[in-house]
């Protein structure tokens, strides 16, 4: 058996470069820039108004001064300042060279065409050209494009940019026991859940998964199966890894020259997992108790597709607080589901009772996983301790 750590390097080495594909910027929400974006324009590209009032030479106040034209938001005044006088602008017009000062329209008095300023505000209520972004500024690669990225850009008059492809996963699940929902299962058969919780995890590390329909405990239909995911960037098994008469995944990939880069590794849930290259792209096994499959799926194969993205492949580690007493561990990393509270500067973790890797209920309630290490002693309440989040607020399209 090796470590989580060992597993994940061997699991992470088998990422693909990220590859590159151009997409219009309505379509960029969500994906990883993949090569630096830039600027085609000056933002402001005029010294703008940032009020509705009027734009002055501070060097003329009080005045009264002489209100000489209109400057609006896309329809610029033409002419040039002049020593006491002042121009109507409204917010986002262009100020004329030569003002330095616009106050707002509530600090003015007017009579026909003679202002008075009342009250002066402090700052100049002017946005200098450039003072957000100059043409040739760059956004930077390696990160995932949000709402306000998508807003910049677009300002920058960026049409297109360079993302990396959602890797392609294919999800495949097996055993006779299964029938997908909607249907009704008949004596000894459940639903089959691992296919569509792992293809939600794929989405939410950013691939575009596909779910294979449910294999027999067959080699003909695994064979089958395997042949429906070439080309596929990552395969993910789910199942059939353990040691029963049952399980053939194993000798299935080895017919398909899938070399396994481990077999079995030092954590609970989860031990039997296995991973190997595939074509160009990779092969993750994953044991079949649905926690498990999770655990594994957040640990190993979120991960994975992260790297294939050019993102830090996580997942990410925080600190807490333990909630109540824990006895002593075993000799594998221990993922244990748990809830998260307290308002302090670390939250407080508490694991549930029940650790079965079958309850689904169980994972569905909890906020984190708490790590306890191999060998890790008995821990005390208010120790603190290392936990992945679980809840993410990223709704995936
Ligand atoms: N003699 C041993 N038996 C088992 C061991 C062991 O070390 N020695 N390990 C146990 C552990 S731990 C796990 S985890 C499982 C892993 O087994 P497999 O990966 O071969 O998974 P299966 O046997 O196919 O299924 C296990 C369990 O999960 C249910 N399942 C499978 N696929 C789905 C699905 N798509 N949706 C919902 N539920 C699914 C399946 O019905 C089984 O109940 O092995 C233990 N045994
Ligand atoms: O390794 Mo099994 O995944 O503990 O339930």
């Amino acid at each position: 058996m090796i470590s989580v750590e060992q597993a994940l390097a061997h699991v992470l080495a088998l990422a693909p470069a990220p590859r590159p594909e151009t997409v219009a910027l309505e379509h960029a929400h969500g994906r990883v820039l993949l090569e630096p974006a830039v600027a085609a324009m000056t933002q402001p590209p005029f010294d703008a108004s940032a009020m509705d009032g009027y734009a002055l030479r501070r060097a003329d106040l009080p005045g009264p001064l002489d209100v000489i034209g209109t400057s609006a938001a896309g329809h610029p005044w033409g002419g040039e300042a002049r020593p006491g006088t002042a121009i109507r602008i409204f917010t986002g017009a262009p100020v004329p060279t030569g003002y330095d000062h616009v106050e707002l329209q509530e600090n003015i008095l007017r009579e026909d065409d003679r202002i008075t300023v009342q009250t002066r505000s402090t700052g100049s209520n002017i946005r200098a050209r450039g003072n957000d972004f100059a043409a040739g500024d760059r956004v930077e690669p390696g990160h995932i494009l949000g709402a306000a990225q998508i807003g910049l850009l677009a300002a920058m008059n960026v049409a297109d940019v360079t993302v990396a492809r959602a890797p392609q996963v294919v999800i495949l699940t097996g055993g006779d026991e299964l029938v997908p929902p909607g249907t009704t299962p008949a004596p000894g058969q459940i639903i089959s859940s691992n296919d569509l919780a792992l293809a939600a995890l794929a989405r939410e590390a950013g691939a575009v998964p596909r779910i294979l329909p449910i294999a027999r405990d067959t080699p003909d239909s695994l064979r089958d199966s395997f042949r429906a995911a070439e080309g596929a960037d990552l395969l993910v098994t789910i199942g059939g890894a353990s040691v029963g008469d049952h399980d053939l995944i194993a000798g299935i990939a080895a017919e398909q020259g899938i070399v396994q880069s481990f077999y079995k590794v030092a954590l609970r849930p989860g031990k039997p997992l296995m991973a190997g290259p595939m074509g160009a792209g990779a092969m993750l096994g994953l044991p079949g108790n649905p926690v498990s499959a999770m655990v594994c799926g957040i640990l190993f194969m979120q991960p994975l597709i992260r790297a294939m993205l050019g993102l830090e492949p996580g997942p990410l580690i925080r600190t807490a607080l333990l909630g109540r007493d824990l006895s002593a561990e075993g000799p594998r990393q221990h993922y244990l589901r748990a809830s998260l509270d307290g308002e302090g500067d670390l939250p407080r973790i508490t694991p549930f009772d029940d650790q079965d890797s079958a309850r689904l209920t169980v994972m569905s309630d909890a906020d984190a996983l708490l790590i306890r290490p191999p060998e890790d002693p008995a821990r005390k309440a208010g120790d603190q301790v290392s936990y992945i989040p679980l809840r993410s607020d990223v709704l995936p399209h």
